[in-house]
């Protein structure tokens, strides 16, 4: 006797958790790259942009866009590095103080679905903290930002969708003394030094220069809200085109613990090209 059959559909690459994959079935998350000088509005443009995409307020194992800074990701410092950092002699926006292996192995394991687990970053002592640890859990798009993202060319071909923030740097340097003191716990002196000897320059050096890899430059940041919109309005389509996709791929399948023989299967034959095989539907 047959067993009665219970069809289920199922996405081609279901998975645990939430029964997705990467938040998009099969398909890797949109990945998009956010750069800028410091203070240039970055974290905020990312900010409006979960907002607009009603992100804010989900769990964070639910949620269809993740942002994650690129700072996670500075390389430990040797003990003379400490304390060059602790007078302001260590230079933080040379690409040099990134781990770039990590931040690249990262990125394609959160390409390749994986959940990832990443330290957060203490400014006040220049070092990351592995007791508060980041749980990134699969998303539709993930937003990676930071001074120097697109400067690393292995990082940089992984992103889908670039984008640059530009604010003049006055600007960028009238916000960064107020954050860097208030939040960051350093006092006017050093901001202004370190401004002058690293920050300033480093950023002719080698972010500048990574606009030209930009799809998108978005002029004053988060106060441009019709880039923003224009943005979220291309993200949205992209996930919309790829739900559908998604959804013409869905294959009938029998229940794992119903086992048939192939040529008795109505799941199979609806499905089969009679090589025992599913097929997707054309
Ligand atoms: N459009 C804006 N208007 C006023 N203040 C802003 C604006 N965008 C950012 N800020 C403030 O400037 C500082 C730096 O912004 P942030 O988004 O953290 O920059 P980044 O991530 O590029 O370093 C923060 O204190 C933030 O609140
Ligand atoms: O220990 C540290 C690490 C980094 N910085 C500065 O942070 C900025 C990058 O962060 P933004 O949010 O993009 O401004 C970079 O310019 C470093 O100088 C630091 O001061 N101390």
């Amino acid at each position: 006797l047959l067993p009665t059959l219970t069809k289920r559909t199922i996405k081609m690459c279901d998975t645990k958790l939430n029964g997705k994959i990467n938040g998009v079935d099969g398909k890797a998350p949109f990945l998009i790259g956010v750069s800028g000088g410091t203070a240039s509005g970055k974290s905020t443009v990312c900010k409006r942009i979960m907002e607009k995409l009603g992100q804010v307020d989900v769990d964070h194992t639910q949620r269809q866009v993740v942002c994650i800074s690129q700072d996670c990701f500075y390389r430990d410092l040797t003990p003379s590095e400490i304390l060059k950092a602790e007078r302001g002699l260590f230079n933080f926006d040379h690409p040099d103080a990134f781990n770039e292996k990590l931040m690249k192995e990262t990125l394609m394991d959160i390409l390749a679905g994986k959940i990832v687990h990443i330290p957060t970053y203490d400014y006040k002592n220049h070092s990351l903290r592995r007791d508060e640890i980041l749980t990134i859990y699969p998303a539709d798009v993930v937003l990676f930002e930071g001074i120097l993202v697109f400067y690393f060319p292995e990082v940089r071909k992984l992103f889908h969708m670039k984008l640059f923030v530009d604010t003049d740097s006055d600007t960028r340097l009238a916000r960064r003394v107020p954050r860097d003191i208030n939040e960051r716990g350093r006092d006017l002196e050093q901001v202004l030094n370190q401004y002058m000897n690293f920050v300033k320059p480093a950023f002719e050096e080698f972010c500048s220069p990574t606009k030209k890899f930009a799809d998108v430059i978005i002029p004053r940041g988060a106060d441009n809200t019709v880039a923003i919109d224009l943005i979220v309005q291309h993200i949205r389509e992209i996930l919309n085109n790829r739900q559908r996709n998604s959804e013409e791929r869905t294959i009938e399948v029998v229940p794992a613990a119903v086992t048939l023989t192939p040529t008795h299967s109505p799941a199979k034959r609806a499905n089969s090209g009679g090589d025992g095989q599913f097929k997707r539907p054309h």
